[in-house]
């Protein structure tokens, strides 16, 4: 019986949502063994720099790319949104599976909403896509940094000046931690998703022909309709999840395809946005992308690629 290794990375999160792929995977009933294997990444040890500056969440793909290369593991489960929108040649997303709450949330100390929240108020993200969407719906609070997973940025909360965090609702969720500590659900007109967010991607060798048969079984079709049109958008304008752009699709009657999509600059002064429905994903997120960047946002994500290479 093959015993099939399961990469994922050590984070309380990523735990949670390799182990339930593995058991979903067991579930099948089918004659296979499977295990976990933790994959301690770059990015994962570099704690003190702006992640976008040394290479994004690509870094900790990348890396868990290398183990399953070497044969060290035989599929990755990653966060759909960590995936860059390029999956390198040898590696195929053997599925994307069902999709949890893809919104952003915002968690406060004073439990004050966004529109609630005094002038001057500080709102931690790492993301440029939440920072620009922050800013552009209030621009008297001001953005700092935060890194770390979901129990690092709680506790940066209560020690530091922070008066409020915006984090993905998925991983909360995920961690059944939604109830206790979300002060509101931001609507996606305020705080567009990331491309992904919400679904999870799992990962394998190309060549590897068991485990792409194994993972159509828990590949749910309609969450990837969506999440294709997403990253089309993704690829397509050339982004990744270090810059100030975001994607949301969801599925019609029928089978058609809503695309909502925005190129943002830093500052949140700018946000170019499109929605737009069609039967071709892969189409709706290349004329989405190609509009969103004749409009402007070519110039504003040159520069902000500028400002990362600095
Ligand atoms: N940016 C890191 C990251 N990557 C995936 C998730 C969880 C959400 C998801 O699975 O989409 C998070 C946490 C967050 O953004 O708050």
């Amino acid at each position: 019986m093959r015993t099939i290794v399961i990469g994922t990375r050590k984070s309380n999160l990523a735990l949670k949502q390799a182990e339930w792929v593995k058991e979903k995977l067991e579930g099948l009933g089918l004659p296979y063994k499977f295990e976990l294997k933790k994959i301690v990444t770059k990015g994962d040890r570099i704690l003190d720099v702006t992640l976008s500056k040394v290479g994004g969440k690509a870094l900790f793909v990348k890396e868990i790319e290398k183990a399953m290369e070497d044969g060290e593991i035989d599929l990755a489960v990653h966060s759909m949104k960590d995936i860059p929108s390029v999956i390198p040649e040898g590696f195929s997303l053997g599925a994307v599976t069902e999709r949890v709450d893809p919104r952003d949330v915002l968690i406060s100390e004073s439990e004050k909403k966004l529109h609630e929240l005094p002038a001057g108020s500080v709102i931690g993200t790492s993301s440029l896509r939440r920072q620009s969407q922050i800013l552009a719906a209030r621009p008297d609070v001001e953005v700092k940094w935060i890194r770390g997973n979901i129990e690092t940025r709680m506790r940066k909360m209560k020690e530091e000046d922070f008066d409020a965090i915006i984090l993905a609702a998925a991983g909360l969720e995920r961690m059944g931690w939604s109830e206790k500590i979300v002060t509101e659900y931001l609507a996606p007109e305020n705080s567009l998703p990331s491309v992904g967010q919400g679904a999870l991607g799992i990962e394998c060798r190309t060549d590897d022909t068991d485990i792409l048969e194994l993972l159509q079984h828990i590949h749910d079709a309609e969450v990837a309709r969506t999440v294709q049109a997403e990253r089309a958008f993704l690829k397509n304008v050339e982004g990744s999840c270090q810059v100030p752009v975001a994607g949301h699709a969801v599925l019609e009657e029928g089978d058609d395809v809503t695309l909502r999509a925005l190129v943002a600059s830093p500052d949140g002064k700018t946000l170019l946005q499109d929605e737009q429905t069609g039967s071709d994903p892969e189409r709706l997120g290349k004329v989405i992308a190609a509009n969103l960047l004749e409009r402007g946002g070519k110039e504003i994500l040159d520069q902000v690629k500028k400002d990362l290479e600095e």
